[in-house]
């Protein structure tokens, strides 16, 4: 099964992706923690990305396109994934379509989580409350000023991918305002019904 699963950040896509994983055994890719994870690592791409990112705005297409590109031809993907966080933009959904095509492949659902906006802060700032109390480390760019960059880049270019994705009819929408087991059961209902 192919995935991909949309919503603001805050919108709980993380959760729920986390979740899919132990139902249905496929692993979750998300450019985020890859992205981070090239950092952490120094890589050139970690280099070239991470003042990008701390400040809350989108690394090229075509370095995303390159690390998803890769990914998916992992071994443990083969079965299906879960992609978080990819595509962010019409580019990044087009060159997806393009590069599972030259695979042989085909997404199976897109799921959108629609959540308040006005909400959405406060979930960060939950967040980052109760990483700090469990001794965690927060990330660079959980703070006020680079979320609302974020925020402001997925209104920007990545809202315009559910019109993307209602055109080739894959797009299910779904509550995400709702409590996590809600959404959980509402993913799992879309899937059955498009399978
Ligand atoms: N598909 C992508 N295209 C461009 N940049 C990305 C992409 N995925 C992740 N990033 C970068 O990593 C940062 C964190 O991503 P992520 O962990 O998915 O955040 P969120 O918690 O906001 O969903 C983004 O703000 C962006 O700088």
């Amino acid at each position: 099964m192919r995935l991909i699963l949309l919503g603001p950040p805050g919108a709980g896509k993380g959760t729920q992706a986390q979740r899919l994983v132990e139902r249905h055994g496929i692993p979750q890719l998300s450019t985020g923690d890859m992205l981070r994870a090239a950092v952490a690592n120094g890589t050139e791409v970690g280099k070239r990305a991470k003042a990008v990112m701390d400040s809350g705005q989108l690394v090229s297409d075509e370095i995303v396109n390159q690390i998803v590109s890769e990914r998916i031809d992992q071994p443990d993907a083969a079965r299906g994934f879960i992609l978080d966080g990819f595509p962010r933009t019409v580019p990044q959904a087009e060159a997806l379509t393009q590069m599972l095509a030259d695979k042989g492949q085909k997404l199976d659902a897109v799921i959108e989580l629609k959540v308040d906006e006005s909400a959405l802060v406060s979930r960060m700032e939950k967040r980052v409350a109760e990483t700090l109390a469990s001794g965690g480390k927060v990330r660079a760019d959980d703070n006020p000023e680079s979320f609302k960059k974020r925020l402001n880049e997925y209104r920007e270019k990545t809202a315009p991918l559910s019109a993307y994705y209602a055109s080739t009819g894959e797009l299910v929408t779904l509550d995400g305002m709702a409590d996590m087991d809600t959404v959980t059961a509402e993913i799992e209902k879309a899937l059955h019904a498009n399978a």
